[in-house]
């Protein structure tokens, strides 16, 4: 895989060596008895930018889950932060796929970001100061928070009910929650999903602001590349049983993207410099539940044969 820019390193726990923030090596998984992917060679340094792309359901949000620790790899090596994957703590940040909450949710913006600091061991924060040491605890936690709210530009909303703030606030919200605790690694799933076009570019410009300012590598799952396109170091696209990482030109072009799915497969530039890939096999037959009650045969979504729509990279 071609690397931009020798990526920054941290010391490997077993070998003591200089490691890459993630490492991917011949990283295969199986779920359900089933392979998904195969064959992921994947390098990420602190700072970088990288997406996962492909179809739904070809195993995007289970290779997070693999870098979580949370899904074991059937192959390969896989090493995050130096060390076998669900070890790092709160070095990595995570932010899940698809959060809402309720309108009537009393939990304010802060406190949601609170969470991310300790709600793992006490809950809702106490609306009383403490004394001592937990006392000055709990200060570096107020201004922690007060910090990342700034730095999602959330300081407007963050006192209002979670359930109250518009979509793009909340994800700005639990993208500091997922920052507060300082990570060198943050994981999104899907972190634009249903957010309209401005607010799509804006929390991209966010998240590309955190790994350049920061040096927070990011590994974003992205159903459209577009919106990150430009800040992207790298990309790794998986298609059923193989995968192909390297630079975005480079991956996210006719020649490579046919090789991959085996099938003939269009990158279009529109004028505005937007991808559009054209004939990129459909997600396996599992996924019917997101295309609606079509006629055998026929695509709810754009009429056409399954498989053959246009749709934008990666879609
Ligand atoms: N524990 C499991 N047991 C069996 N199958 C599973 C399990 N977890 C996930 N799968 C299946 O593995 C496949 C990949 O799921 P995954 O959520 O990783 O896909 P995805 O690429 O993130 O999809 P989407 O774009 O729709 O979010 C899906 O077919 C899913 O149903």
């Amino acid at each position: 895989m071609t690397v931009a820019h020798a990526p920054a390193r941290t010391a490997d726990a077993t070998t003591g060596a200089a490691a890459p923030v993630v490492a991917l090596r011949g990283a295969g998984v199986r779920v359900g008895g089933r392979a998904l992917w195969s064959g992921v060679d994947l390098e990420v340094g602190a700072g970088e930018f990288v997406a996962v792309l492909g179809p739904n359901g070809v195993g995007k949000s289970t290779l997070v889950k693999v870098l979580l620790g949370v899904q074991q790899p059937a192959a390969g090596e896989v090493r995050v932060l130096g060390a076998r994957p669900g070890r790092a703590g709160a070095r990595v940040g995570y932010l899940p796929q698809r959060r809402s909450f309720d309108a009537s949710l009393r939990l304010r913006g802060t406190d949601v970001v609170r969470l991310g600091w300790d709600g793992d061991r006490w809950g809702v924060p106490l609306p009383f100061p403490l004394p001592g040491r937990w006392g000055a605890r709990s200060r570096a936690a107020a201004e922690r928070v007060a910090e990342v709210i700034g730095l999602v530009g959330a300081e407007a909303y963050a006192d209002r009910p979670i359930g109250q703030c518009s979509g793009g606030e909340q994800q700005r919200l639990l993208i500091a929650q997922a920052l507060v605790r300082r990570p060198e690694l943050l994981v999104l799933d899907e972190p634009l999903d249903s957010l309209d076009l401005p607010n799509q570019a804006a929390v991209a410009a966010l998240i590309g602001r955190i790994c350049r300012d920061e040096g927070v590598a990011v590994v974003m799952v992205a159903h459209d590349v577009n919106p990150i396109l430009s800040r992207l170091d790298r990309v790794v696209y998986l298609a059923e049983g193989g995968a192909v990482a390297g630079r975005p030109a480079d991956v996210i072009n006719s020649a490579t993207l046919s090789r991959l799915y085996g099938t003939s497969v269009e990158v279009l530039t529109t004028s505005d410099g937007r991808l559009v890939v054209v004939g990129q096999p459909e997600a396996p037959a599992r996924h019917t539940d997101r295309h609606g009650n079509a006629p055998a045969g026929q695509d709810a979504a754009s009429g056409a044969e399954p498989g053959r729509e246009g749709r934008r990279a990666d879609g």
